[in-house]
């Protein structure tokens, strides 16, 4: 068995960026950038009232001073002449600042008669006006590789870059197997259950971005999973859930090897996710999963994950962790990593994570719960509550 570490850093040498293609910036949300936004112009590309009002000279901003409305600027239609002394532009949020102008009295502070209006007794100390570029200047970046949030694109937008070079979407080809196994909404014999996990998987994988596909149910005989196997060929990623294990139906590892696996590891030191393995399979790489559902979906927090991000270009590594104090007694870990499904809610210095009583690994109501998995390294002594302890979140994180 070798450690989560070793496991980790052997799925991300097998996998490679899958290239790039082009978008439009409206479909570009949640997308990796992979080439460098470039501003094409200054943002704002001139002087703008902050607020609507009256552009004047500061020099005339005098309590009860009386002042000539010389015409009008709406947002989108520049006044095209200056102002001189005594006089005022009426101005609107988001208007160029006319020549002479140097603040914006808010309408508020004004009394207006005809074209003549009075300056007020309390007058703002701010000029309301954003200066030419303040937000940016032409050649601003936004920096590749960078998963794009709605603020991303609004930048992207305003710096007039229409089409922008996104990381492809990873393929994945997601295999569900064995012969007790139906699809959600079907009728199950007594002795089946439902597909579960690999539903949650695809889930994962595309809120990562990537793109899934869920292969028909891969029953429990080698020709059943080399079909189903077959039909992935020209996916990216090949994951397979369940028959990882030492059983006599756990079928996965001999029928990828005899269609040319070349397994990079199997069995890693952790729990729970034991029966885990990674290869390169043709063209795609292949992660296989263990059955048990939370172990599946842990796996796939822990390498799943990383692994897609490398393939979109993302900087890599583990999940970063963070640190909570523990909420109750735990007795000393055994040989493997534990990633205990933890419950993590707000506390005076660290958040305090306390792991729910049941870490079997099929139980999906308690995977669902939890927002945190507390993490264990292997043989981590007696810990008493109040002591410091890792963690990664997990959504729904407590708000
Ligand atoms: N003698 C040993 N037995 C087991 C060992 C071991 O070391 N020695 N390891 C255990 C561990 S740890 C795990 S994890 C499981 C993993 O086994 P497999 O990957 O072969 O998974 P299966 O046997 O196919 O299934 C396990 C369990 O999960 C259910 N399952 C499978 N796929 C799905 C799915 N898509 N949706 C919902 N549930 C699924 C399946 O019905 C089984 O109940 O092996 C232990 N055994
Ligand atoms: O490690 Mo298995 O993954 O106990 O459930």
């Amino acid at each position: 068995m070798i450690s989560v570490e070793e496991a980790l850093a052997t799925c991300l040498a097998l996998v490679r960026p899958v290239g790039t293609e082009t978008v439009p910036l409206a479909d570009a949300g949640g997308r990796v950038l992979s080439s460098s936004v470039i501003a094409r112009r200054d943002q704002p590309p001139f002087a703008a009232s902050a607020m609507d009002g009256y552009a004047l000279r500061l020099d005339d901003r005098v309590s009860g001073a009386v002042l000539q409305v010389v015409g009008e600027a709406p947002a989108g239609r520049a006044w095209a002449g200056g102002i001189g002394p005594g006089e005022a532009l009426r101005i609107f949020t988001g208007a160029p600042v006319p020549e002479g102008a140097d603040c914006v009295v808010i309408q508020e502070d004004v009394t207006r008669a005809g074209d003549r209006i009075t300056l007020g007794d309390r007058l703002e100390q701010g000029d309301n006006i954003r200066p030419a570029g303040a937000d940016f200047r032409i050649g601003a970046r936004i920096e590749a590789p960078r998963r794009l949030s709605p603020a991303d694109v609004a930048l992207a937008a305003s710096m007039n870059v229409p089409l922008l070079e996104v990381s492809r979407r990873p393929e994945v080809a997601l295999i569900a197997t064995g012969d007790e196994l139906v699809s959600p909404g079907e009728h199950p014999r007594p002795d089946q259950i439902v597909a579960s996990n690999s539903y949650g998987l695809k889930a994962m994988v595309e809120a990562e971005g990537a793109r899934a596909r869920l292969l028909p149910i891969a029953r429990d005989t080698r020709e059943s999973l080399e079909q189903v196997l077959r039909l992935a060929a020209d996916a990216d990623l090949v994951v397979t859930i369940g028959g990882a294990s030492v059983g006599d139906h756990d079928l996965v590892g001999s029928v990828a090897a005899g269609m040319g696996l070349e397994r990079a590891f199997y069995k890693v030191a952790m729990r729970p996710g034991k029966p885990l393995m990674a290869g390169r399979l043709g063209q795609a790489v292949l992660l296989g999963l263990p059955g048990n559902p939370v172990s599946s979906m842990v796996c796939g927090e822990l390498f799943l994950v990383p692994m897609l991000r490398a393939m979109m270009a993302l900087p890599t590594g583990a999940r970063r962790r963070m640190r909570a104090r523990l909420g109750c007694h735990l007795p000393e870990n055994g040989p493997r990593a534990h990633y205990m499904r933890a419950e993590l809610v707000p506390g005076p210095d660290f958040p305090e994570i306390t792991p729910y009583d049941s870490q079997d690994s099929s139980l999906l109501t308690v995977l669902a719960q939890a927002n945190a998995l507390l993490v264990r390294a292997p043989h981590d002594g007696a810990l008493r509550r109040g002591d410091l302890v890792d963690y990664l979140p997990m959504v729904p994180f407590p708000s």
